[in-house]
């Protein structure tokens, strides 16, 4: 298959697109007309840049209304195709893409669609070029590529041919099996999108919320099995209309492109054992078993008060690094990793971000493995100077400049604690009751969720859960997880379109997109919370509206109600599953944690999320200063 992207799925100019789309290592690219309209040079000039860039134009659209008009609209339409093959005469592009017809003037009838297309691919073919057909799902008579093949079929011309758009056919939830017994070389065209499930109508559906294969909910792998049936080889391209992706990094949109497809026919191989010329072998996704370590990037001063707060958390100082002003702090299965050197990445992290999250460290079953593929789909590697017998740790760039490490059992990577750092006696310590790290809450630009939630899905065996939308006193926050199914690790990616909600201030105060707050475990709540008030960490205070309510709303006895004001829990229950959560308050950068009990609940609290982003509203402005 030759891979390509349409130019439609970029933001800028039409030559920061294709400079976009060759630096992502793209050899195709569809040129949308609108492209090229508002190119300030011609065609040929356009040409010249493409193909100086390595690129081909595969396929050049959309050419509308076209099939089924009476006269004399008829041949008009004729006579504006022969103009859009002078265009593509200079492009040198081949293939004019025909979507079905939408005008009200159309009329239906399937062998009168044939006739205009026969003829269209004679005086295609006098030109030595081709036609493609396809159905948008919401053409006025042909809406079903089913319609739109026996359209091509009948028009019995080898200048015409089908175009196949999985958005079309998988938002319609069209059967797929009549996929299998198309000719493959009579698809000239297979166009990919994903999307969301979502209820609305077809185009504005399309027209905004398509994404990359992988980043929606369409059955994307079914689409791919029935075309791999046909033994389809031809060009694969994307086309994706998405808002955020109009405002977005035209660079990492395209990459993300390439990434999406990179992951699809790897997906499509491992399921059908079939082999693409061009895409190399890539080691499978990895198998995550949770969060390793949680680095934070400190300087002297905030170490004092960061280290304070862990202490008051129940964590131990259970470690000093052997070379680095870094140091260990342990609780049940929780590594927190506070990096105060004056030196290297976390150092520079700290400048730029204050005190954050500057890595997180997973635990993997093949580190080594998973550096190579995370390579292979693009992403950044990252390696910085290691003391001598110091373990090198795989890690990439990840959301907001911050890193990814991989740890693995396999290649002894585990050791680390011992390896690098100098052990501290516990004594008789006794902790908070924290056992693991639940979540990781990541704060991002809204136009850059897309591109995280697939770096994640791409190298980790994951699955996501439906976006979900919780309001903010500052606007509409989405929140999408990320989870393994064992729910070992799971990552919450938050991003807001208002400015005014307390994910946006997050990325205003830390200079850019990053970890918010850390979930930690405990099998015991109100035990934690009592020895977190008696360590004077201060906690977020819940109204006691809230209180009242839970007494009406849940089966909650009065006494019970009273235990979760009196340490400001909030309670979720979802049939027999319970979800008990407390936040302390938030800390200079806007960071804070969490402490959850699960009483095998699933879930994250969303119902909660409203009133806690509203406390912590009312806090933040408190501590402004008066007038602001
Ligand atoms: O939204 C549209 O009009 C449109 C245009 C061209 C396509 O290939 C398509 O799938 C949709
Ligand atoms: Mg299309």
């Amino acid at each position: 298959m030759r891979t390509a992207i349409a130019t439609v799925c970029l933001s800028g100019t039409l030559t920061k697109k294709i400079e976009a789309i060759a630096a992502a290592g793209f050899k195709g690219i569809e040129i949308f007309e609108n492209d090229l309209l508002s190119f300030n040079g011609s065609p040929k000039d356009a040409r010249r840049m493409i193909e100086g860039l390595g690129l081909a134009t595969i396929t050049f659209q959309p050419f509308r209304d076209f099939e089924g008009m009476p006269e004399p609209q008829r041949s008009k339409v004729f006579a504006r195709a022969e103009r859009k093959f002078d265009v593509m005469e200079e492009l040198g592009c081949d293939l004019l893409m025909v979507c079905s017809n939408v005008s009200p003037d159309s009329l239906g009838g399937i062998d009168r669609a044939a006739a205009d297309f026969h003829e269209l691919g004679e005086r295609a073919a006098k030109r030595g070029m081709r036609v493609g057909f396809e159905a948008l799902s919401w053409g006025r008579h042909i809406h079903d590529y089913r319609d739109a093949w026996e359209v091509v079929r009948r028009a019995n011309h080898p200048a015409v041919g089908l175009v196949l758009d999985s958005f079309h056919i998988l938002a319609r939830g069209t059967d797929l099996s009549a996929i299998r017994s198309i000719p493959p070389e009579r698809i000239f065209l297979v166009q990919m999108a994903d999307a969301p499930k979502l209820d609305m109508d077809y185009l504005s559906w399309s027209r905004h919320y398509r994404c990359f294969p992988g980043q929606g909910e369409l059955p994307i792998d079914e689409f791919m099995l029935a075309l791999h049936a046909t033994g389809f080889s031809g060009l694969l391209s994307l086309e994706i209309f998405n808002d955020r992706f109009r405002a977005g990094s035209t660079r990492s949109v395209a990459i993300d492109g390439q990434r999406s497809l990179i992951v699809m026919l790897d997906e499509l191989r491992r399921q059908t054992g079939a082999a693409f010329p061009g895409l190399q072998d890539i080691p499978p996704k990895a198998a995550s078993s949770g969060v390793e370590f949680i680095e934070f990037a400190v300087d002297e001063r905030s170490a004092v008060g960061f280290e304070k707060t862990l202490s008051g958390l129940g964590f131990r100082k259970a470690g000093i690094h052997r070379s680095k002003a870094v140091t260990r702090w342990c609780q049940g299965d929780i590594n927190i990793v506070v990096n105060a050197d004056k030196e290297g990445y976390a150092h520079s992290f700290n400048i730029t971000h204050g005190t954050s999250v500057c890595a997180l460290a997973l635990r993997v079953n093949d580190a080594p493995g998973m550096l190579k593929r995370a390579v292979m789909l693009l992403d950044q590697p990252f390696q910085q100077p290691v003391g001598p017998g110091e373990m090198n740790i795989p890690a990439v760039r990840g959301l907001g400049g911050s890193l990814l490490y991989f740890v693995d059992h396999k290649t002894g990577l585990d050791r680390l604690w011992e390896v690098d750092f100098e052990p501290l006696e516990g004594g008789d310590f006794a902790g908070a009751g924290l056992t693991m790290v639940d979540h990781v809450s990541q704060s991002m630009h809204y136009e850059e969720m897309l591109t995280w939630l697939l770096f994640y899905t791409s190298l980790l065996e994951v699955q996501k859960t439906p976006v979900q939308t919780v309001i903010d006193p500052g606007g509409v926050v989405q929140s999408q997880a990320i989870e393994t199914r064992d729910g070992s690790l799971c990552l919450i990616l938050n991003a807001s379109q208002s400015r005014q909600t307390l994910s946006s201030r997050f990325l205003h105060d830390l200079f850019g997109s990053g970890v918010q707050h850390i979930a930690l475990a405990t099998g015991n709540i109100f035990a934690t919370v009592e020895h977190l008030k008696a360590n004077g960490i201060e906690l977020l205070p819940i109204p006691e509206n809230y209180y009242g309510d839970l007494e009406v709303r849940t089966d909650l006895s009065a006494d019970d109600v009273e235990r979760l004001r009196a340490g400001n829990i909030l309670y979720d229950r979802e049939d027999s599953a319970e979800y008990l959560q407390v936040y302390t308050k938030t800390m200079e950068g806007g960071f804070f944690f969490e402490i959850v009990e699960r009483r095998n609940y699933q879930g994250y609290g969303a119902v909660n999320a409203p009133i806690r982003l509203a406390s912590q509203t009312r806090l933040a402005s408190a501590a402004l200063p008066s007038g602001i």
